[in-house]
């Protein structure tokens, strides 16, 4: 069979990148080395890597092959060892696909394996990338085991020379349970990142851990938790990042397979939420892909997925109980992907309205402070809405929450799901107009002509005017416009500058109900009473534009051309009246 198609099938679609060949080296001999042991549980476990010559030699003490086996194994396509009789993949290996040592042809022309097994003859068998093989005996060996020798190909020297073969056997084999060496200089390291050592000082572990995140995802994790789900023999360390993270970005994991790594980005490990750590883990039970670059998505990795979850939302709960200062720090950085959790969790709900502050017109309290100090959880869901009504709201001792904010409304409509007995209320501007005091009977048969005339005047802005008694009694005017009636405002507008479709078509949606934006005037304010008493129509018209812009700009509305040339109209008067007097 010619190679030359089957290399390139696996460097373009399979294997990202040709540097896999290292790790498909390491994994034959590891392999080989737990083979012997199976048999031989004494036998010796190293992993040599020689660079130099102008070759790569990988030398193993695992089980060999024999001249048999190497004509069945290495020169047959997709042939294993390491299945069992019903082609399943036997657990105790690494490999399973049997296309593993062609990665080689990635770099090389031409592979050597020469190899003993047990007290069999030494064979060599010498492979080529234009398919064709040679079988013959092999140098005698002094050691049971596997040389395998890489004869680089034209313009892939680079892949074999020391630095890179030492970069990727550190990345894929320094956590290896076999010491493999490259040139005589050790790759392993002593502790993975989810192994224990009981003789590690206190607080030794995680100075461990925190090098280890800076090193490898580049920052100084907030916290680290610990991982651990037995159904999938799997451990590691979620590090929590300590700054906040994008939740629509890729978040990728580093995965070891019985310690070997399979890869430094593997999508779906945890839950969408989770995008506040970046994980380690080391698994013995879940299945990679041939390209052993993803994880194969099945009912365990569903399993896994959940459990990690939990777990994350275990620490977080933990937190709360043990140490909400720093659960509230945490918070400060994460409470976008906690709140995105609390719309469909109700832990994560509790959690927030344990410990998160809400801005409130009352200063920033948690969910569950509001309630204890004013019962009810009042609520704006519109953070402009929030910032016109919160002082006046303020001023009539009426407590309430901004629920303006992204997930924040969601989250108040979902609290009374909790039970306890929390309520909840919506405030809205035509609402709290209905909270404002009436005028005595007397009074407003007194303002009549006042608010007569006021309606006159701001008939063509389109305003509804009524006069309330409110506190503060500094503040002459309120502009209440609620998210329903700009609705409508805006659908109105609308259809009057669209054509006849679209016109009908906008139509369609408004209400027959004449909504709209209310000036209600204090009669606490002083000057309002005045303006209420001056005969000067002329002079009532210009009070009356005048404090209607100014409660529109106190309430950070837009101001439409009309608003402005009423500004333009009520100010200029003024003026010009005020001079007139003073001649
Ligand atoms: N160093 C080695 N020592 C002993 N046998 C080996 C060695 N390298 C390869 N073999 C044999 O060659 C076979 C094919 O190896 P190859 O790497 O192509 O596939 P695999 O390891 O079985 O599976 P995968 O494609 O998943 O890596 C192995 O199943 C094994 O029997």
């Amino acid at each position: 069979m010619d190679l030359r198609g089957i290399v390139d099938l696996l460097s373009h679609h399979l294997y990202a990148s040709p540097r896999v060949y290292v790790r498909e080296l390491l994994q034959n001999a590891v392999d080989a080395i737990t083979a012997r042991r199976v048999l031989d549980p004494g036998a010796p476990g190293v992993v040599r890597i020689e660079t130099g010559g102008g070759t790569l030699r990988v030398h193993d003490s695992g089980i060999g092959l024999t001249e048999q086996q190497v004509h069945e194994l290495l020169a047959t396509i997709g042939r294993s060892s390491k299945r069992d009789d019903l082609g399943f993949a036997r657990h105790e290996f690494l490999g399973q696909f049997g296309i593993g040592l062609l990665s080689c042809f990635l770099v090389a022309d031409e592979i050597r394996v020469s190899t003993r097994c047990g007290d069999a003859p030494a064979v060599e068998w010498v492979g080529h990338s234009d398919g064709h093989y040679e079988v013959g005996e092999g140098e005698a060996r002094a050691e049971q085991g596997t040389t395998v020798t890489l004869v680089p190909r034209r313009g892939a020297e680079h892949w074999l020379r020391r630095e890179t073969v030492v970069e990727l056997a550190r990345l894929f084999g320094s956590m290896l349970p076999i010491a493999v060496s490259v040139d005589g200089e050790s790759m392993t390291t002593t502790l993975a990142p989810w192994q224990r050592d009981g003789d590690e000082p206190a607080g030794g572990r995680r100075a461990r851990l925190d090098a280890y995140a800076e090193q490898v995802f580049g920052f100084r994790p907030f916290d680290v938790i610990d991982l651990d789900v037995p159904a999938a023999g799997l451990r590691g360390v979620a590090f929590v990042l300590p700054m906040p993270a994008n939740p629509a970005s890729r978040v990728a994991h580093r995965v070891y397979l019985k310690q070997m790594l399979l890869s430094e980005s593997i999508e779906g490990l945890l839950p969408e939420w989770a995008f506040f750590v970046r994980c380690v883990v080391d698994t013995t039970e879940l299945r990679p892909t041939a390209s052993r670059e993803a994880l194969y998505e099945d009912g365990l990795l569903d399993q896994v997925r959940e459990s990690l979850g939990g777990s994350l939302r275990g620490w977080l709960t933990a937190l709360g109980r043990t140490d909400p200062r720093r659960l509230r720090l945490f918070l400060d950085v994460h409470h976008l992907g906690v709140k995105a959790l609390a719309v469909h969790d109700d832990d994560m709900l509790r959690l927030i309205d344990q410990w998160w502050p809400f801005e409130t017109n009352m200063g920033p309290l948690t969910l569950a402070e509001f309630r204890e100090r004013y019962g009810v959880v009042r609520y704006i869901p519109s953070a402009d809405e929030f910032r016109q009504l919160a002082s006046v709201a303020a001023a009539q001792s009426i407590p309430v929450v901004n629920g303006g904010y992204v997930y924040d409304a969601d989250l108040l409509r979902r609290l009374p799901g909790l039970g306890d007995g929390i309520t909840t209320e919506l405030l809205t501007a035509n609402e709290l107009a209905m909270r404002l005091d009436p005028l005595e009977p007397e009074a407003e048969l007194a303002v009549r002509p006042f608010l007569t005339q006021a309606q006159r005047t701001l008939d063509p802005l389109g305003v509804e005017v009524l006069v309330r008694v409110f506190e503060p009694a500094g503040l002459p005017a309120l502009y209440l416009l609620d998210s329903d009636t700009a609705l409508q405002m805006d659908l109105r507008h609308g259809r009057d500058d669209a054509d006849d479709l679209w016109s009908s078509i906008l139509g369609s949606f408004t209400t027959s109900a004449d909504s709209r934006p209310q000036l209600v005037f204090n009669h606490r304010n002083p000057l309002v009473r005045r303006a209420a008493t001056l005969g000067d129509e002329h002079l009532v018209a210009l009070a009356v534009e005048g404090l209607y812009v100014q409660a529109l700009l106190l309430g950070h509305q837009p101001l439409r051309p009309a608003d402005t040339a009423a500004l333009n109209q009520s100010f200029l008067g003024l003026l010009e009246r005020a001079m007139g007097e003073s001649r």
